[in-house]
């Protein structure tokens, strides 16, 4: 499969590795110092694109891509809020898209069993629950996307929690740390040279209860990229990462 890398930051090598050993061709790599290249005949000679740029570029990529007919995996984070809009864009050009927060499989075993584990927390009401995510500092979205789709899976399974909110710890301070009892806290940290770790910390006055994801490198998430590119290169449509993964069936 000929495939285009839209960011080539520490993903985007990663990447090009792991499409390499499974055989595949990189026939386009944009970064920050080439955008000139990115044309739709440039895009055109790929099978699909896999893009993992920044939070305000994301967009125009993924719109490139559409206008292309390329299909595209798309890894970044931080624009989630748009997703709709995306939706319409992918339907109206009959494109091909598949996203995900984190593609790495054992994340996605992980946010499975999050919503399992927060429908039955709800016969416990004295456990509170909190959310707390540790990346490395040149991270720049807080919360990382993987803990909000860890909250979104707390918020539609468990009754006492109706929204999330983020608080970011640096130097032991809290920026805002006033939550109310029916929000989710969503502690993010910035450590240096962490890949990403996600922990769902059940506490009550007897015990704690700690269901914890460490990534040890960036090895996971790439495979999953990669993985997503080939299961969608010969599809249409609009998926996310729980269509390939399919843990119901
Ligand atoms: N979904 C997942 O499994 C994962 C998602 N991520 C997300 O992927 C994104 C990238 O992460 P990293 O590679 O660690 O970041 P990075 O900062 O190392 O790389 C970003 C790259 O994007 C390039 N870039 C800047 N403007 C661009 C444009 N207009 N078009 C294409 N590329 C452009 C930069 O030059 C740089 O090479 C982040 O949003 C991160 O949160 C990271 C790991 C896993
Ligand atoms: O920026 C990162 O590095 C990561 N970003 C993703 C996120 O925001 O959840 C996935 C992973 O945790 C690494």
């Amino acid at each position: 499969m000929k495939i285009a890398l839209l960011g080539y930051g520490k993903m985007g090598k990663i990447i090009e590795k792991i499409a390499h050993d499974r055989k595949h061709e990189i026939v386009l790599k944009i970064d920050y110092n080439n955008l000139d290249e990115l044309t739709t005949q440039n895009l055109q000679k790929a099978d699909v694109a896999i893009e993992f740029s920044t939070p305000s570029t994301v967009l125009g990529n993924i719109e490139s891509c559409f206008k292309a007919g390329v299909p595209i995996v798309v890894g970044t984070t931080g624009w989630h809020h748009e997703i709709e809009q995306i939706k319409e864009q992918c339907e109206y050009h009959k494109a091909a898209f598949i996203y995900a927060t984190n593609f790495s499989v054992g994340v996605n075993v992980f946010f499975h069993v999050n919503k399992i584990l927060a429908k039955l927390m709800n016969n416990y009401p004295y456990y509170d629950v909190q959310v707390e995510e540790i990346h490395h500092t040149q991270k720049l979205d807080s919360p990382s996307g993987t803990a909000i789709t860890i909250a979104e899976g707390i918020l539609d399974n468990l009754d006492a929690k109706k929204d999330w909110k983020n608080v970011v710890i640096s130097d032991d301070k809290a920026d805002d740390d006033t939550i109310a009892a029916d929000e989710l806290l969503i502690e993010s940290l910035r450590i240096e040279n962490v890949p990403g770790t996600h922990t769902v910390i059940y506490d009550s006055e007897i015990d704690t209860i700690e269901f914890k994801h460490t990534a040890h490198n960036r090895n996971g998430f790439a495979l999953g990229a990669v993985l997503a590119a080939e299961w969608i290169a010969d599809k249409k449509g609009f998926y996310s990462v729980e269509d390939m993964f399919d843990f119901n069936s």
